[in-house]
């Protein structure tokens, strides 16, 4: 996108989810829309929030009286007061210095605005800020489908719908042509750490947190969300069962860790031991983060807690040794004595271990046994956080979910394929050299056995074997374009097909199939470069289930994939491990011509036909 570079190229008003919507102008709701009518000593431009999330992607108010104190020369302090988005609610917002007013009301969906510099090198450094933001802001709540594919830098899409939520986790992406109806706050790892009292939960939270020193990590500690005690229940506070999920004000954490995982700030109470309450110690400011953790002993107890969860971790140490510490604690750090620890173990803590908290074990995805004291699991946790946000922000998320490392070769492939004024030979030739790449990488993802093998000099290496029981099945038309990369790795593939119609009932019909006889016992490499609607991928992949697939068996491989896919069925029918992935993010009509992929692809083809002898024709 060309970032405008004077007040005269920009349009005087925009109305809010026009398409067209021109930097960088300012707003509009139902009742008023304004402008400024000078932008250039504080430009901004805004960009509709997704529907995803109506209200809750909304900022502090006191970032906008921030915002009202700009003045032409405050742009960078404005940027390192609000961070890279500012998004505002209800608020009027004054430019001083300037004769125009900017007023939000109050309406359906929200804004962010983010700053604009002038000149080119202050738009190509603004650019990168919107290309960093339109990558932040994915959502998507479930965890299904695996794929695998390349992808550039993602841009400007957002995903919705059930069928994005679970298919369409990856994105992708070009300069923003975009709607910018597509934003969503940016994503972070959250880490579950539950475990009985005293089991050294908070110990491994501190480990992890200082071995990611140079990231930004909050801890979110269960125990703040203690109900108070009424007056009847402080008299006879040694019968309160503090161990039970009910004494645990639940909604409000999910309410607070909701808020965060929208990278808002939220204030947590701080639960007084000694008294009891909440409210007695002032309530503390926890920022958004990388990463947050929750810490509790009953972290995994409610699935809507559960599923906010990227990581769980459950902290297992033997019960002799929590009781001792508890002992300690108690007695030392709380004041309480020895009769009443040891009365109030038995009587509720005990039981509750075994009732309510030993069952979320099977939750977590690492069981620490020894707690603080070992080192490698911490070390491999911390390991694998750091993987996890070196990576796609949907990555994170998605464990199934692998996008190709985007280097600029790869941004160079998507660019030409894209290039109206590409030759019909540079189109086949990187769009193959793409597919290759997304078909190695799909291949990374088979299982193997290890082999050893004796080389010409006489000695042993151990090395692997390739896995052996593997088939294609490519989606007909656009599918087949990825066969021939697919023979070139795996020689002799079985390769069998799917025709769906897109016109049919719903949209969708499936017309033709013909796949191995032994399908159920193979691998399958599902090819089809173009994800519009994920309509015929799941097709597909429901006929392939059908035909006793496993899930988990099913590499999808895609090279592009449209937002646009929220009208499509619910991906609980493919909760298993598919490997997808994927690339693109350009809202359909305008990545039309990919949708013609397979036709475009073979018909250029054809014409080269006589060049490209290396190319079967189907
Ligand atoms: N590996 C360990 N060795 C010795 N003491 C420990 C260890 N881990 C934790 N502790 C002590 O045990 C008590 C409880 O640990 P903590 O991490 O607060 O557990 P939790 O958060 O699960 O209640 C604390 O006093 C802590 O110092
Ligand atoms: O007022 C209270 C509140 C809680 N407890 C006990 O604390 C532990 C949970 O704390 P961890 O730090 O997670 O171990 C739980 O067993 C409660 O019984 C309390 O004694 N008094």
């Amino acid at each position: 996108m060309q970032w405008p570079k004077s007040p005269a190229q920009i349009s005087p008003i925009c109305k809010r989810g026009t398409k067209s919507t021109p930097f960088p102008v300012i707003f509009c709701n139902n009742e008023t829309c304004a402008c400024l009518t000078d932008p250039s000593p504080l430009r901004l431009s805004v960009l509709p929030v997704s529907a995803s999330g109506p209200a809750t992607n909304l900022h502090c108010n006191h970032k906008i009286q921030k915002l009202k104190g700009l003045s032409s020369s405050s742009q960078g302090v404005w940027e390192s007061v609000t961070g890279p988005t500012l998004q505002i609610k209800t608020k009027e917002v004054e430019t001083v210095n300037h004769s125009t007013t900017v007023r939000l009301h109050r309406h359906s969906t929200d804004h962010v605005l983010s700053p604009q510099v002038s000149g080119m090198d202050g738009a190509r450094k603004c650019n990168k800020r919107s290309n960093k933001k339109e990558r932040e802001k994915k959502e998507i709540n479930t965890q299904s489908f695996y794929r695998l594919g390349t992808c550039d830098l993602p841009h400007g899409f957002q995903i919705s719908g059930r069928f994005a939520r679970s298919i369409h986790r990856n994105l992708e992406v070009e300069q923003p042509t975009t709607s910018a109806a597509e934003s969503v706050p940016k994503q972070p790892f959250v880490i579950g750490v539950a475990g009985g009292a005293a089991s050294g939960k908070t110990t491994v939270c501190d480990l992890i947190i200082q071995q990611l020193h140079d990231q930004r990590v909050v801890l979110v500690n269960q125990d703040s969300f203690y109900h108070n005690l009424s007056e009847e229940e402080l008299m006879r506070v040694h019968e309160y069962n503090f161990d039970h999920p009910d004494a645990f004000d639940t909604e409000q954490l999910l309410c607070c860790m909701g808020k965060l995982r929208h990278w808002q700030a939220v204030d947590i109470p701080n639960y007084d031991f000694k008294s009891y309450k909440n409210g007695v110690v002032p309530k503390r400011r926890v920022n958004p983060s990388d990463v947050i953790i929750l810490e509790g002993i009953l972290a995994f107890h409610d699935p809507r807690v559960r599923e906010l969860m990227n990581m769980k971790i459950f902290v297992d140490t033997d019960p002799d040794v929590r009781l001792a510490r508890r002992i300690r604690r108690d007695t030392v750090e709380k004041g309480r004595d020895i009769r009443t620890v040891l009365d109030q173990y038995s009587n509720f803590v005990k039981p509750a271990f075994d009732d309510f908290i030993l069952p979320t074990k099977k939750y977590a995805d690492i069981i620490i046994p020894r707690g603080g004291d070992n080192h490698v699991a911490i070390d491999l946790i911390v390991q694998h956080i750091r993987t996890k946000l070196g990576q796609h922000d949907l990555c994170k998320i998605y464990p199934n979910l692998y996008v190709i490392q985007s280097t600029f070769q790869i941004r160079g492939m998507h660019t030409l394929i894209r290039d109206a004024k590409t030759t019909k030979h540079d189109f086949v030739f990187y769009s193959d050299r793409l597919i290759r790449l997304v078909v190695e990488h799909g291949l990374g993802h088979l299982p193997f056995t290890e082999k050893q093998v004796i080389t010409p000099t006489g000695s042993v290496y151990t090395g692997v074997d390739f896995c052996k029981r593997l088939c294609g099945v490519s989606v007909i038309r656009s599918g087949e374009s990825m066969e021939n990369a697919l023979r070139a790795c795996c020689k002799g593939i079985k390769i069998g097909k799917i025709l769906i119609h897109r016109e049919g009932d719903n949209g969708q019909q499936l017309i033709y199939e013909k796949l191995p006889t032994d399908i159920s016992d193979r691998h399958v490499l599902l090819l089809d470069p173009i994800l519009g609607t994920g309509n015929s991928a799941v097709q597909a992949i429901s006929l392939l289930i059908r035909k006793g697939v496993p899930e988990s068996n099913i590499i999808f491989l895609n090279l592009i994939s449209a937002p646009q896919a929220s009208d499509s069925p619910d991906m609980i029918m493919f909760t298993a491990v598919l490997h997808l992935q994927l690339v693109s993010m350009r809202p359909m009509s305008t990545i039309f011509e990919f949708f013609q992929f397979g036709l475009y692809f073979f018909q250029l083809l054809k014409s080269l036909a006589d060049v490209s002898s290396n190319y079967q024709l189907c």
